[in-house]
């Protein structure tokens, strides 16, 4: 599975509007792995996780699993693909529990009503999000975090080979985010996970990381490696510093230096 490409993109040019917010795409993510695309504000992160999903139009060729995405039927491409936004809404009137199911679409029939093996996917979502407890509450009630869990079991309960996540870890507390970082794990280990990440220190856990800066890929490489992370103190001018914890890797900022110094 590790040799394989789940999803790749090449392109030149990616535009919103008349903006260029892409250039010289050329990446490749690797099958069965986790990989984390971090970088500054503005870099294009969501900008090329969106065209990773085939959220936005982009020239040269995006492709799942070597083939073309656009070749793909929209419900087979919907059963490989789960993705979570941004600051997704819309579904505020609904139960968390329909919220999630609205995952399992791309595996009913037309106006067919749910099976075991929904219901089934459904609750496990809940149960791995912890928030089996608020299945029958509003998403529209429910707090940051608790509204985000479930925004993430809705995306578990596609049951994707190809898990695509623009900052998964907004308003996560810490244990909540470690239980998260267990399931990208388990995820990981039958399929692929691609997350846009601005908390560094959960980045590293990661597999690999994808650095963006200036609309361009920066650096694609092992978290573990020392050439990621000077890559990775680069791309943030050096305002970060990566350090060993144990056998955990951590990006801590640092102090604006007077003048006179040098970061080391
Ligand atoms: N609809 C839009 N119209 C014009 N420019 C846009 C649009 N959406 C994003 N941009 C611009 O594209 C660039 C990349 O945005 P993107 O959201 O991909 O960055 P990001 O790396 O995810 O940023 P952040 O870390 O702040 O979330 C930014 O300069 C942004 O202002």
């Amino acid at each position: 599975m590790t040799d394989s490409i789940a999803v790749s993109a090449r392109s030149t040019a990616t535009r919103i509007g008349k903006a260029l917010i892409l250039h010289g795409i050329d990446v490749r993510i690797a099958a069965g792995r986790w990989t984390a695309i971090v970088g500054p504000n503005g870099a294009g992160k969501s900008t090329l996780l969106r065209v990773l999903a085939g959220l936005l139009p982009t020239d040269g060729t995006v492709q799942l699993h070597g083939r073309p995405l656009a070749d793909w039927p929209a419900r087979e491409r919907a059963r490989q693909l789960a993705w979570l936004g941004q600051a997704e809404g819309g579904s505020d009137d609904l139960s968390a529990y329909d919220v999630v199911m609205l995952g399992r679409l791309p595996h009913r029939a037309w106006l067919a009503p749910a099976s075991d093996a929904d219901h089934a996917a459904v609750r496990q979502a809940l149960a791995a999000m912890q928030v089996a407890h608020l299945q029958t509450r509003r998403l529209g009630e429910l707090s940051g975090g608790e509204r985000q869990r479930v925004l993430l079991a809705r995306a578990l309960a596609v049951q994707a080979p190809l898990l695509l996540m623009d900052e998964p870890l907004a308003h996560l507390d810490p244990p909540h985010q470690a239980d998260w970082l267990a399931v990208v794990r388990a995820q990981a280990a039958g399929g692929t996970v691609v997350s846009v990440l601005h908390e560094l220190g959960m980045a590293l856990q990661a597999d690999e990381l994808l650095i963006v800066k200036d609309g361009g890929i920066a650096h694609h490489g092992p978290c573990a490696s020392p050439s990621t992370h000077r890559a990775l103190q680069a791309a943030f001018d050096w305002r970060i510093g990566v350090y060993q914890v144990k056998d955990r890797w951590v990006a801590l900022p640092r102090l604006p230096q007077p003048e006179h110094e040098h970061a080391d």
